[in-house]
């Protein structure tokens, strides 16, 4: 080992791998509010053990001196998408920001692994700003769809379980069932437009229907107790007729209440 201090040398890609989840979330919360599409699904990181960065120098033949520029995956990110389409927006999102370089790109979805393997990677230069000054770390983003995920993550477990020496017939039907994982992805984009109509219909209905449930828990609290239970009594009615223009109405009718009750209990 040379006369590095391995107890600080994580630092760095620590804070890049939590400010960049927190970045990347937010873009999801951002394009939510905005009553946008949100490619993202979630997102995850990890920073890389000692251990398994050294495994890996020695399997790279990277010297200890050179880790920082030769392992690219220290710091690393994963990004989860519903659909393949989402896959490339994200990819676009992150070639646009002003807030980390772009260095390289593995397109595996096109050209996947002889394993099976599907995803996109694209190999970052992220700026961490630390006591010392700006410091430059490499972080890896793996862009994928839950499917893939799936897949992978299975794989991955079973890899540990048998120490890189998978048989072969646990190799070929891995194989299948990446195969099969994609299948589902692309049958999945082939009703992406309904499916994503369907998601944003649910959001616009539960987000009425907290607010309905909301403002009346504000009529109890200004003690309007006979009118937050008719409401609700007209609420359960509208619910159990799925009429969501009527829930949208009362719920105009159930802000005005509430705004009459403010205003009466603040001038009392
Ligand atoms: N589960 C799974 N993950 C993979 C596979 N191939 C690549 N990956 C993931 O993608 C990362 C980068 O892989 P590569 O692009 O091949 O990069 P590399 O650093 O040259 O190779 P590795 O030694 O596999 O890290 C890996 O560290 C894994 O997280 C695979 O066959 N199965
Ligand atoms: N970019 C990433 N973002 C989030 N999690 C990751 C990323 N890369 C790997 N992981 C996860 O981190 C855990 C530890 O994996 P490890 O650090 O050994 O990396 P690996 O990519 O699987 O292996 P290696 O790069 O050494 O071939 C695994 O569960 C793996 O799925």
């Amino acid at each position: 080992m040379d006369g590095r201090d391995w107890s600080k040398f994580l630092l760095p890609y620590q804070q890049a791998v939590e400010e960049l989840k927190i970045k990347l979330k937010s873009l999801r919360t951002e394009l939510k509010a905005r009553d946008e599409y949100a490619p993202i699904e979630f997102v995850t990181g990890r920073v890389k053990r000692i251990s398994s960065i050294l495994e890996k120098a020695k399997r790279l033949s990277v010297p200890i001196d050179q880790i920082e520029t030769g392992i690219e995956d220290i710091a690393g990110i994963r990004i989860m998408c519903q659909f393949v389409e989402d896959i490339h927006r994200v990819a676009d999102m992150i070639r646009i920001r002003k807030d980390l370089r772009l260095v390289y790109e593995k397109d595996y979805i096109t050209n996947f692994k002889d394993s099976g393997y599907r995803s996109y990677h694209i190999i970052v230069e992220y700026p961490v700003q630390t006591s010392l000054g700006s410091m430059p770390v490499l972080a890896e983003i793996q862009i994928r769809t839950l499917a893939m995920n799936f897949w992978a993550t299975i794989e991955h477990s079973l890899n540990y379980k048998y120490r890189e020496q998978l048989p072969e017939h646990v190799r070929e039907r891995l194989r299948k069932a990446s195969e099969a994982a994609f299948a589902l992805d692309r049958e999945m984009s082939s009703i992406r437009q309904e499916i994503v109509d369907a998601q944003q219909d649910f959001e616009e209905k539960s987000g009425i229907v907290r607010k309905v449930l909301n403002d009346i828990q504000g009529l109890y609290f200004f003690r309007r107790v006979r009118e937050a239970a008719q409401f609700q009594l007209r609420f359960n009615e509208l619910w159990e007729q799925e009429d969501m223009w009527a829930l949208a109405e009362l719920s105009q009718e159930i802000q005005a209440a509430l705004a009459r009750a403010g205003k009466s209990n603040s001038s009392q």
